[in-house]
């Protein structure tokens, strides 16, 4: 089956602070994305890859290629204002509907192999493939009276990428209007009255998104 994965990386970056987008960062000399592209080209050595970057970023990325002697091939595709928009471009830059398509943030280096390859046979027979972990820790909700109160945690889980999804599903569920409840493409995919399946993540698989996160990619690269 046809598979192919969009990695968005279409953000700036505004909770990192750092002088230049976090998705092209150096984690052991290379850029964040490599390491994220690499990851789902060793994992799916036949998969059609598309990155989705700010389109003023176009020539930075061919230098640092080039640089960095990166030679995966891939599809470049031009970010939208929100990530829903830069998914969105990705989608549109797919032909026809047949296959399956891994929606993954740039900014998560350290998915697993075995999680994207679970993510696409799911997706193949349920539809949809939704990678995501238990909570260790208690959780409270709060409330409007600065009370809180205690939550069942094991009705919680948290969402990380992939959101792995038969195309022609997810191409339509995308035709919509933004939304603000829209946090991810799970969200998009079942405001069609779709239920989402869901799998199990790797606890490594973080978002990077504040600078303390950085220094947990360095341990994760020096074990
Ligand atoms: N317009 C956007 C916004 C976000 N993303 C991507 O969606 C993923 C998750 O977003 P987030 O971590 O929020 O990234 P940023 O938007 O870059 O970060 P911030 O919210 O701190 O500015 C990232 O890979 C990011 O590059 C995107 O493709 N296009
Ligand atoms: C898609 C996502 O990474 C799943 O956890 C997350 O929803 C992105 O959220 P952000 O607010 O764009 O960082």
């Amino acid at each position: 089956m046809l598979k192919h994965a969009i990695i968005v990386a279409g953000g700036s970056g505004t909770r990192m602070g750092a002088p230049m987008p976090k998705q092209y960062l150096l984690l052991n000399d290379q850029p964040v994305l490599m390491h994220t592209l690499r990851k789902f080209a060793h994992a799916e050595p036949e998969v059609k890859l598309i990155l989705v970057i700010p389109e003023n970023d176009f020539d930075l990325w061919s230098e640092l290629c080039e640089k960095h002697n990166f030679q995966i091939p891939h599809h470049l595709v031009a970010g939208g204002k929100s990530r829903f928009q830069s998914v969105r471009n990705g989608l549109k830059a797919i032909e026809g509907e047949e296959g399956l398509v891994a929606i993954h943030d740039g900014v998560r280096p350290f998915v697993n192999a075995s999680v994207i390859n679970e993510s696409y046979t799911v997706a193949a027979s349920q539809g949809s493939a939704v990678a995501v972990i238990a909570l260790k820790d208690s959780v409270r909700k709060l409330l409007d009276d600065g009370k809180s109160v205690y939550q069942e945690r094991q009705y919680f889980r948290l969402v990380q990428t992939p959101q792995t999804f038969q195309l022609a599903k997810i191409k339509k569920a995308f035709e919509i209007t933004e939304l603000h409840t829209f946090t991810d493409d799970a969200t998009v995919y079942e405001h069609q009255g779709w239920q989402v399946t869901l799998i199990a993540g790797n606890p490594e698989n973080i978002k990077l998104t504040t600078p303390e996160d950085l220094d947990y990619a360095a341990f994760l690269l020096s074990r």
